[in-house]
């Protein structure tokens, strides 16, 4: 901690960080100070609402799927005689039919075949499932038109061959997507187990942030954060406490500070955390917690402030939570949750695996930067004529304008390696497909 930090002194620590990070620093400082905390309990969740909820334990599948061996296409189950290389025979005896949900009870001999339909078991001794446009089925029998062109096992999907029973269908710590709740269906399970949803207390703070419906006073402006905040938490699958906006108090922020760590898990507020004078959150978040680290080498949201409320949280203890200063302006907002907070929500969450996706691109034009901090534009990436990823920005990156956000699809990063880069330079790129 720098000098500065160590004036805010709290009873308990959480912490063991120095001075002002980079954001590698700080995002390993974040996963680092809360990897041992208490995940959320579980609960079970019924099959038709897994999206976005993290697995507690792992799915075993308990039985085969399919749990039939079963033919692909529509047309003609055969029985190849099996010895005889890949040539075989163009005419077989129709001596039956296995439609979907009926099979067709019969072991075949070599040389006799069924009608088959997609889905459908099977039958004992057949090898082979012809497609039904290449062949001609007659009074007893069936004709293949190309008998060069069958093979044994074609078009034959086998019973287990997507998941085998007691094989580990989906791992724990996975978040569950469309594809897994589809997977778990296929089980025939009701339910699994989760972990419970995060509970996170959002609040805005600031004298001239007034709320929508109100008039809008000189020197003030619509309060933006707590939306934007809102929304992520909410694509993030957690459930989120609307603290609405505080003054510039710090006695106020200190008691809604210690009140929300008792009914939430996480608290996030936005604004209030620079130089200013008005700016009281770390110095209320002293008087109710301690502050593991503020400030980074990030542009924009470099004010950024993470801590603990309470008492140690590597413990179970329901009257503490984690704390995210997040920095007033709003693009800060949306790039440090993004870069910082998303992350350690995501491990409190129980989520395993999860990184953030960062691509390589060619800068499309000038993009300014300073050595020593990591700074993050807002991107359009495309591809050229020739393949090649590319990005442009959006234009004027102040802070301020959330426009910027809106016509963006990626977050250009410029590490503190890098000062300016030029046109042609390369970068690397987040794109917004998992939050935005
Ligand atoms: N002397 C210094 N001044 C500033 C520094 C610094 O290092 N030294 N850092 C600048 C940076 S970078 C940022 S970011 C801001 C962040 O400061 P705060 O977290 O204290 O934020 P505020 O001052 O409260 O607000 C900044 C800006 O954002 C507007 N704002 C705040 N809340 C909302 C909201 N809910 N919805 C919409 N807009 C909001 C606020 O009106 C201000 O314009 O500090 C710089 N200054
Ligand atoms: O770095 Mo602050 O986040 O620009 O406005």
């Amino acid at each position: 901690m720098s000098s500065e930090q160590n004036t805010y002194q709290a009873s308990v620590s959480c912490f063991d960080q120095p001075g002002q990070l980079s954001v590698q620093q700080g995002r390993q400082a974040l996963l680092d100070a809360i990897v041992s905390a208490k995940h959320p309990g579980r609960i079970r969740q019924p099959i038709a609402e897994l999206v976005g909820s993290v697995l507690a334990e792992d799915v075993i599948s308990p039985i085969n799927v399919p749990a039939q061996t079963n033919a692909a296409m529509d047309g003609f189950a055969l029985a190849l005689p099996e010895a005889s290389g890949d040539s075989f025979p163009s005419e077989y005896q129709l001596v039956g039919k296995a439609l979907a949900g009926h099979g067709f009870d019969g072991e075949l001999e070599t040389g006799q075949a069924v009608t088959i339909t997609t889905g459908a078991p099977v039958p004992a001794g057949a090898n082979s499932v012809v497609m039904r446009e290449i062949c001609q089925p007659g009074e007893g029998v069936v004709l293949i038109e190309k008998p060069e062109s069958l093979r044994l096992n074609d078009n034959i999907r086998q019973a287990g061959e997507d998941l085998a029973t007691g094989q580990v269908a989906v791992k724990a710590g996975t978040r569950l997507t469309p594809a897994h709740q589809g997977l778990i269906a296929s089980l025939g399970l009701t339910d699994v187990a989760v972990f419970k949803p995060l509970v996170v207390a959002v609040f805005s703070t600031g004298d001239e942030v007034v709320a929508q419906g109100q008039p809008l006073p000189p020197h003030s402006i619509y309060d933006t954060n707590r939306y934007s905040l809102i929304a992520l938490l909410k694509k993030l699958h957690c459930e989120v406490i609307d603290l609405g906006i505080l003054p510039d108090q710090e006695e106020v922020l200190a008691k809604t500070l210690a009140d929300a760590a008792v009914k939430s898990d996480v608290v996030i507020s936005s604004g209030g955390v620079s130089v200013g004078v008005a700016d009281y959150i770390k110095t209320a978040l002293a008087r109710v917690g301690e502050i593991g680290f503020w400030r980074m080498n990030i542009r924009p949201g470099r004010p950024f402030a993470f801590g603990c409320i309470g008492a140690d949280l590597t413990q179970d203890n329901a009257d503490s939570a984690w704390f995210f200063g997040l920095p007033g302006n709003p693009v800060a907002v949306m790039v440090t949750f993004m870069q910082l907070a998303q992350p350690a929500l995501r491990l409190l969450q129980g989520e395993t695996g999860w990184q953030l996706q960062a691509i390589p691109a060619i800068a499309s034009e000038k993009m300014r930067s300073r050595e020593g901090r990591t700074d993050f534009h807002r991107g359009i990436f495309s591809l050229s004529a020739e393949g090649q990823l590319q990005v442009q920005t959006t234009g004027t990156q102040g802070s301020g304008i959330l426009r910027s956000m809106t016509e963006a699809n990626c977050l250009i990063e410029i590490g503190d390696e890098h000062g300016a880069i030029a046109a042609g330079g390369s970068v690397k790129i987040y794109p917004f497909a998992d939050l935005l």
